[in-house]
């Protein structure tokens, strides 16, 4: 561990986050599932229910001022979760996925998140919650790994028949729930669920912002991963400038289908996203985030800045010119302190 992971434990996160956002989702390694599984369902837990992102409350963020303020003066603020109908509702989607990197295990996320007791506690929070059963990635992945025989083989996408599939039906259930204004908290799975949550994320809202906490940048795509693993390749594989035509991954071409209410196929622009803990970033995805211009900061930033002033500037940066888009935050559990979640074997 270096001395600026350090920084980004789970208690500066929650206390940092006083954001208003309308769905997220949250993916494992499959080392990091057993100790952080309580930990990482409260600090989702803790999004769904912030109050009041007011520049006062926001100002004290990383000491956890902000949040004590929360505490000590609890708003009703009808401004929040502008996005979700009323009464609120957010729709828990167990998302088991394991193909988009080696191990299995990561199947289990969403079993502990609610063995943990996240369901009581978002309910505790006040929100209705309604509690879907997972989907069957087994049977949706074996049926498409049938076709494997007449398809060719993936350019360096590993098991792209089988993610996706799983993240065709995972797109569909999101965008459904979010156009009858609930809030999808999709719990994975490795981070390859990500294609699936911003398809439909996307096409139900395309102005949507995504804040993206990540140890990785997943800005790859098949023609430059190093590992060919698709936990890498969520956000690559949203960016036009990064890959023109995803029907050249076999498994991922529903990804070209027009959007329901014309809004074209579901894409990413650069300007919309935030990274906020970067700490294992390969070549090519350098590479893309300077060229492209993509907000980053990583654990060094947070260090340096502390992550108040960090989540000041992600904030300031996807709202300035658009204060009412929704915003989706994705946050995989290998940017926790390795002190908490043990990232051995990252890739
Ligand atoms: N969400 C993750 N855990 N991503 C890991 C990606 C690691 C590496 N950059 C790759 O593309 O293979």
């Amino acid at each position: 561990m270096s001395a600026c992971d350090a920084n980004l434990d789970h208690r500066y996160l929650i206390d940092a986050f006083d954001l208003n956002i309308e769905s997220a989702d949250i993916s494992f390694y499959p080392t990091m599932l057993r100790y952080p599984s309580r930990r990482a369902q409260s600090y989702v837990v803790r999004q769904v229910g912030k109050r009041a992102a007011s520049s006062e409350t926001r100002a004290g963020g990383g000491a956890g001022i902000g949040n004590v303020h929360h505490q000590l003066f609890p708003t009703d603020d009808n401004s929040l979760f502008r996005h979700v109908a009323q009464p609120r509702t957010v729709s828990v989607i167990g998302a088991p996925m394991t193909y988009g990197q080696p191990f299995v295990g990561t199947d289990r996320g969403p079993e502990l998140l609610r063995e943990s007791g996240l369901l009581k506690d978002l309910s505790s929070l006040g929100w209705r919650v309604e509690d879907i059963p997972d989907l069957d990635f087994d049977a949706i992945c074996a049926e498409a790994a049938k076709n494997s025989s007449t398809c060719s083989v993936s350019p360096n996408a590993k098991h792209s028949l089988q993610v996706g599939a799983g993240c065709s039906a995972l797109a569909d259930l999101v965008e459904s729930k979010l156009r009858l204004g609930r809030f999808p908290l999709i719990l994975g799975g490795d981070h390859s669920i990500g294609i699936g949550s911003l398809a439909g994320i996307l096409r139900a809202k395309p102005q949507t912002g995504v804040i993206w906490v990540d140890a990785h940048a997943d800005l790859n795509v098949p023609t430059v991963s190093e590992s060919g693993n698709m936990h890498g390749m969520p956000l690559g594989l949203m960016m036009k400038e990064l890959i023109e035509d995803r029907r050249i991954i076999p498994g991922l071409e529903w990804l070209e289908d027009e959007s329901k209410d014309g809004s074209g196929p579901p894409r990413l622009p650069p300007d919309s996203l935030v990274y906020v803990g970067l700490r294992d970033i390969d070549q090519a995805e350098r590479r893309f985030i300077k060229q492209l211009g993509i907000k980053a900061f990583t654990m060094y930033d947070i260090d340096h800045l502390g992550i108040g002033r960090v989540m000041d500037l992600a904030l300031e940066h996807l709202m300035k010119n658009n204060p009412d888009r929704p915003l989706h935050l994705s946050y995989d559990i290998d940017a926790v302190d390795p002190v908490h979640a043990l990232p051995q074997g990252q890739r």
